[in-house]
């Protein structure tokens, strides 16, 4: 059965829902599936925009073949070649041997270099575009942009005239299936959606925060009424507030005044150490404390908290002599992706010689703008009472920064 839903008079959805994969890119857990956009613009010319995973192939071609209504493909667009994109687009030559696919030189190239395209005439079937190109299908005019590393060197982004729709590629794409609802305003996009859209976007496309901002730069210049990613909802409405929230991640602004704790124990005796840190930071009160175990959550949803979160405290047991495992895969993820203008106090613990607050410290120092707080806590096996004075002057330490910072 055809799945497919309008999103003009002439644009119509005709992606797929993955609700079986387990781990975005072998990575990730998506609980809550993911889709894979593909619109299909019905003009003089018709053209459709990317394809989608091979898994999802038998859908989709069944989705384009419905929209179309019998008429042919003149139009392949491709704005990203990872394969949960451009996974169908073999099929899609095949079925549509006029439809010409249109592409960055680097997307073309890329195309070869993931699928055997031995037998189609490249002259015939590929047309590179560049910076500022246009295609004229009719009523449409397409303008391509050139968006690289948002979030591979081949991304470019197609702006639609007619429609003001940008189709964005994976920028503005979130994690989650659409559950029959394609615009965000169908859905609590902030209470449902936002958690997973941060996730994705700090984890998939965190790194690149500058061409994430030159992006929303060639965005700025043109009048766009409607946001077309390549995963989750479609923006019509509302566009503005999603906009900040990228503007705000890929400048690594905490979204909230907020502290996440999180901490790596072995026994229990770190971790009872980050509750009473919480309880205290809760009576002087900070409203958004979260606390999170390393150990045993993902850490694409720490990484998440700590894009969102203006103050961090990790708290860690050292363990033969390093940084508790987890903690440190946290911090190496901490690095790769990026993250920067945090404000972030340490605990650490040791039974006979603790050292994961000055490792911690020197992995910290790796990273961009990250003010690391005097005070710390340093513990020997447990937090013995006694020490309510010192946790006290710790928790009001962090307390104090939030209040510099209003
Ligand atoms: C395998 C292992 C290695 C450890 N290595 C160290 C170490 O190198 N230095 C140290 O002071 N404590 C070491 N510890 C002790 C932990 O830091 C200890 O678990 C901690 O002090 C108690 O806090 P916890 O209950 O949060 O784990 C080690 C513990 C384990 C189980």
């Amino acid at each position: 059965m055809q799945i497919t839903r309008k999103v003009t008079d002439d644009i119509t959805w005709v992606g797929c829902n993955d609700r079986r994969l387990a781990l975005f890119e072998n990575l990730f857990p998506i609980p809550r599936g993911v889709s894979y956009n593909s619109y299909l613009i019905q003009d003089e010319k018709t053209v459709l925009m990317d394809t989608v995973d091979s898994s999802a192939s038998q859908q989709f071609l069944e989705n384009v073949a419905y929209a179309l209504k019998g008429r042919d493909l003149d139009y392949l667009i491709v704005q990203h070649m990872e394969p949960d994109h451009c996974g169908t687009i073999v099929e899609v030559m095949r079925t549509y041997p006029q439809a010409k696919v249109v592409g960055s030189v680097k997307a073309l190239q890329m195309i070869g270099q993931f699928y055997d395209v031995s037998g189609f005439d490249a002259e015939e079937r590929m047309m590179a575009v560049k910076e500022g190109d246009t295609l004229a299908t009719g009523a449409h005019t397409l303008h391509f942009l050139m968006a690289p590393m948002v979030h591979w060197p081949e991304v470019m982004v197609t702006y639609d005239e007619k429609d003001k729709a940008l189709f964005s590629a994976d920028a503005f794409g979130t994690f989650g299936a659409l559950n029959g609802k394609l615009f965000s305003d169908e859905v609590d996009f902030e209470g449902e959606w936002l958690p997973d859209a941060r996730r994705y976007y700090a984890n998939i496309v965190g790194k690149y925060g500058v061409q994430v901002q030159a992006l929303l730069k060639k965005a700025a210049a043109v009048d766009i009424q409607m946001i077309c990613p390549l995963h989750g909802p479609v923006w019509r409405s509302g566009l503005s507030w999603f906009m900040d929230k990228y503007d705000k991640w890929s400048r690594y602004e905490p979204e909230d005044k907020a502290v996440a704790i999180i901490y790596g124990s072995i026994y229990g005796n770190t971790e009872n150490a980050a509750d009473a840190l919480a309880s205290r930071l809760t009576d002087k009160g900070v409203k958004d404390v979260k606390m999170y175990d390393v150990s045993r959550t993902h850490v694409s949803e720490l990484i998440a908290e700590i894009f969102r979160c203006s103050h961090v405290v990790l708290a860690c047991s050292t363990y033969n002599g390093g940084i508790y495992p987890p903690m440190a895969d946290l911090l190496e993820d901490m690095k790769a992706l990026s993250v920067q203008n945090k404000t972030v106090a340490l605990m650490e613990n040791g039974t006979w010689a603790a050292a994961s607050g000055r490792l911690i410290t020197a992995k910290l120092e790796e990273m961009k703008n990250i003010t690391l707080l005097d005070t710390k806590i340093s513990i020997r096996s447990a937090l013995q009472n006694g020490r309510e004075t010192e946790l006290d002057a710790f928790a009001q330490q962090i307390v104090e920064e939030m209040q510099d910072g209003e």
